[in-house]
């Protein structure tokens, strides 16, 4: 009896050493779970991990990708944000700006609070607070040909939300150069586009080799907010596609017109093989980019003479009479919002309508935004009217020199 009782406590001993190995065995495998990818990762991402395209997978990859975006404004905005939210291991964030209160509208990363502050400090604040599993990289300087390649290298894909031709050409250059998927998108007006760069389809280059002429920054032309809300959504959407190994917009482009609510997709041509960013024979860090942009995208309009041309500080000591004609060729719906004493608008668009026989005998002072619509004018009238002058610089100088605070549009 007592050797049957010494025997069941040796088996019982043999079970619990086997039972606390396997437990350990187990907690092991939780532990190592966990470290690779825990629970709060599978609680907080579970409603698109049971999408069969993503899975733990997928989720490991979205995870494990690095995504840069360049750009924290309208577009990179909501960008930003679904991709954070989506669960993107590592995010980096390229803009010199900061946040300005005619940003809000649209730039949803920012707010009231953090205006001033640079937009790569004010998203990494935002995505801290509702995701704090993702690694947020700050690059508080604008992009340039001699930093580019050396911030590129360090992502998987790339996000252009940027709104110049400048910066657009430098990061399709560096992008293709270090074979980079390149998601890229606009916004102008009521109107945007979104497409997907490289992986064996064009480049930015290779659809347009010099600036497209419709090239505009929103400062210019205005912009709904909505919009690039929209084409950041879609970034996004394409950024976790190209990680996930989901086909996506490569050689084709999203054509939007939210106005009239026309949504497009077109098949682009394929890469060029006279591409100069294709073939790699751009030296990047030695390409000056402004110098081209200013060249071939250049929205300035040089004098030709044939009318006078007047400073700020000589035209406010004329005298004003009924001889003398002020005329603002900005658009309406900038001169509503506000202009100048004595100024009578007739939008540039409309400049043929101009009264000649009533004002041929009389002085005419011409004035937009920054002086290139109303150097326009001036040649279009220059012939038919004997006095006329261009005021350089247009409103932006004029509240530059005279009234700070008048808001520009
Ligand atoms: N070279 C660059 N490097 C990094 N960021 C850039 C570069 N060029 C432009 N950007 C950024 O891209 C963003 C574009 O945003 P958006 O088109 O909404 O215009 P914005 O400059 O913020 O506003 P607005 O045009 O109304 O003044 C801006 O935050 C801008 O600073
Ligand atoms: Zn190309």
């Amino acid at each position: 009896m007592k050797e049957y009782i010494e025997y069941l406590q040796s088996v019982l001993k043999q079970n619990k050493i086997e039972f606390q190995q396997e437990e350990e065995f187990l907690q092991n495998k939780v532990n190592q779970i966990s470290n690779e990818f825990g629970y709060d990762h599978i609680n907080r991402y579970k409603r698109q991990m049971i999408l069969s395209e993503i899975g733990l997978i997928g989720q490991k990859q979205i995870h494990q990708a690095k995504v840069l975006i360049v750009g924290a404004g309208g577009i990179g905005a909501p960008a930003i944000y679904y991709l954070a939210g989506a669960g993107v291991g590592t995010i980096g964030l390229v803009d010199g700006d900061s946040v300005d209160v005619s940003n809000l509208h649209r730039q949803i990363i920012h707010n009231n609070d953090r205006q001033g502050m640079n937009k790569c400090e004010s998203a990494k604040l935002q995505i801290k607070q509702f995701n704090p599993l993702v690694n947020v990289i700050t690059h508080n300087h604008n992009l340039s040909s001699t930093n580019a390649i050396e911030i590129f290298k360090n992502y998987d894909v790339i996000l252009d939300a940027t709104d110049n031709p400048a910066t657009r050409y430098l990061i399709n250059d560096t992008a293709i150069y270090l074979n980079k998927p390149l998601v890229s998108g606009s916004s102008v007006g009521w109107e945007g586009q979104i497409t997907v760069y490289g992986m064996s389809g064009p480049c930015y280059r290779c659809l347009f080799p010099q600036c497209p002429k419709t090239v505009q920054n929103c400062n210019e032309a205005g912009v709904f907010g909505v919009m690039p809300g929209l084409i950041g959504l879609i970034d996004a959407l394409q950024a976790i596609k190209i990680i996930i190994g989901q086909q996506n917009l490569s050689q084709k482009m999203i054509l939007i017109d939210g106005l009239r609510d026309i949504y497009k997709v077109v098949k682009l041509r394929g890469q060029q093989k006279d591409c100069i960013a294709c073939q790699k024979l751009i030296n990047i860090n030695e390409y000056d980019y402004s110098t081209f942009a200013k060249t071939i995208c250049s929205s300035s309009v040089p004098y030709r003479g044939g009318y006078k041309e007047i400073e700020w500080k000589d035209f406010l000591q004329i005298q004003r009479n009924d001889q003398v004609v002020l005329l603002d060729v900005r658009p309406s719906s900038q001169y509503n919002i506000i202009k100048l004493d004595g100024f009578i608008n007739l939008p540039y668009s409309q400049i043929d309508l101009f009264q000649i026989e009533q004002n041929k005998d009389k002085v005419i002072y011409v004035m937009c935004r920054r002086g290139n619509n109303s150097r326009l004018a001036c040649e279009f009238l220059k012939d038919k009217i004997h006095n006329i002058y261009n005021i350089i610089g247009g409103i932006d100088l004029y509240a530059k020199l005279y009234d700070p605070k008048m808001p520009l549009l």
